[in-house]
């Protein structure tokens, strides 16, 4: 059977019980998600040889990451172009290209960002943002709660400067961009004092944002966190911190579901988010234990994820994938991340939803259950292949042998 025939097979039973798998491949086309630069080179960024601080790890040494602006372009074109769909890219601040002399994070101009701007405009793709407060001298204490005031300025104007960068990307490419704020501030032991810290963040975020950017362009995000290494005790920024500070001054929250305590799921988060909100943003990443950042998998956790966006309207939320595995192809952990979470948001969108929620509404609760169990073995595979020969990329594990090519004939040249 072909791939078009097992799709009209699947199309039948899908019709069955109501769902029209015509309409949900057109709207699962149109769900972009926000490919993370950093997969391509563990983190590194272009300003030197400093290593990665912060907290987070990218553990392994595959051959082949990317170590200039050009690699790094040419690996995400690879990775796109297996990938069905048209997505956004997610870039650090710490991947400016200097074409004409470095400046530090706290003097960064558009115009560092040019290069980026020419891929993304000739592929049309939409850019997102992210300050860069790791991996850096001034940052190996604290960054936006330190004490000390000359480097707590440093990074006040860092966010400002990517303030601008974020407007210039949106205004360039024609669509919002998504700035997302991470510090990794915080202590190994036990604090005397939990305030202070967090008011000089809480300032800080404020000095940031009195700089003034256009709300229509840029949607500001913030990104709490449980824990870090080296930071176990007290994180600054912590979820009940940046969830009032959202609301407060109207920005957004950004949930990364490696960032809470392991028996959270942000699953669960998302619609209490949108109750108050009209958007929330999302790292989806894979945390093993802790916040190992491992290549996303389509497992449960992710497909219920899947399941809140496709409920709550994928419009309400702005997608994107966090996770950086040093010990496999670089590529191939893309691919595979940005499959999965488009396989998982095909399976929630292939469930009859409305039924479903009128079984919950009846306390039907033991059809509910058939029914959720049932669709389990539903052939999603066979529409999600059909959705990759339409979308003109490979369908099943056929992409890999392009990775292997790439593999041979570029990556393993670097080293
Ligand atoms: C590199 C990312 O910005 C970083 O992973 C951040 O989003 C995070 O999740 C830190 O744990
Ligand atoms: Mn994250």
């Amino acid at each position: 059977m072909t791939v078009e025939e097992r799709y009209e097979a699947a199309k039948e039973s899908y019709r069955n019980i109501g769902v029209d798998t015509d309409q949900v491949l057109e709207n699962l086309k149109n769900v972009p998600i926000s490919m993370h630069c950093w997969q391509g080179d563990d983190v590194a960024g272009f300003e030197g040889e400093g290593a990665l601080s912060g907290g987070i790890q990218a553990t392994g040494n595959y051959p082949g990451k990317a170590r200039t602006p050009k690699e790094l372009m040419e690996d995400i074109d690879k990775a796109m172009s297996l990938i069905p769909g048209k997505h956004r890219l997610n870039l650090h601040a710490s991947y400016a290209v200097f074409e004409d002399g470095f400046v530090d994070r706290d003097a960064l101009e558009p115009k560092h960002f040019k290069k980026w701007v020419e891929f993304a405009k000739k592929r049309g793709l939409g850019l997102d943002f992210n300050p860069t407060y790791f991996s850096h001298p001034k940052a190996e204490e604290a960054t936006l709660s330190s004490e000390n005031e000359e480097i707590r300025q440093f990074w006040i104007r860092h966010g400002q400067a990517c303030l601008r960068i974020s407007e210039y990307f949106a205004e360039e490419l024609g669509t919002p961009c998504t700035m997302n704020i991470w510090i990794p501030d915080g202590f190994k032991d036990i604090p005397s004092d939990r305030k202070a810290p967090r008011a000089r963040l809480k300032d800080s975020l404020d000095q940031i944002l009195a700089a003034g950017y256009d709300k229509e362009k840029v949607n500001v995000a913030v990104e709490s966190k449980v824990f870090g290494i080296g930071m176990e005790s007290y994180t600054v920024g912590s979820h009940e911190f940046y969830m009032n500070y959202a609301a407060k001054n109207d920005i957004l929250c950004l949930l990364d579901n490696g960032h809470y305590h392991p028996t959270e799921v942000v699953s669960d988060k998302i619609s209490s988010m949108l109750l108050f909100s009209d958007k929330v943003a999302l790292h989806v990443t894979r945390p093993v234990r802790w916040d190992s950042d491992h290549v996303v998998l389509l497992d449960d956790e992710t497909k219920e994820i899947a399941k809140e966006i496709v409920m709550s309207g994928t419009e309400h939320v702005l997608l994107a994938l966090d996770f950086f595995d040093a010990s496999i192809n670089r590529i191939s952990a893309w691919v595979v991340g940005m499959r999965n979470m488009q396989k998982a948001l095909l399976t929630a969108m292939l469930r009859p939803n409305e039924k479903l929620k009128g079984l919950q509404e009846n306390r039907e609760f033991t059809e509910l259950m058939v029914m959720q169990e049932e669709l389990k073995l539903y052939p999603a595979g066979d529409v999600w292949n059909y959705f990759c020969e339409i979308n003109g990329v490979p369908a099943k594990e056929d992409w890999f042998q392009e990775v292997k090519a790439y593999e041979n004939n570029i990556l393993l040249k670097r080293d």
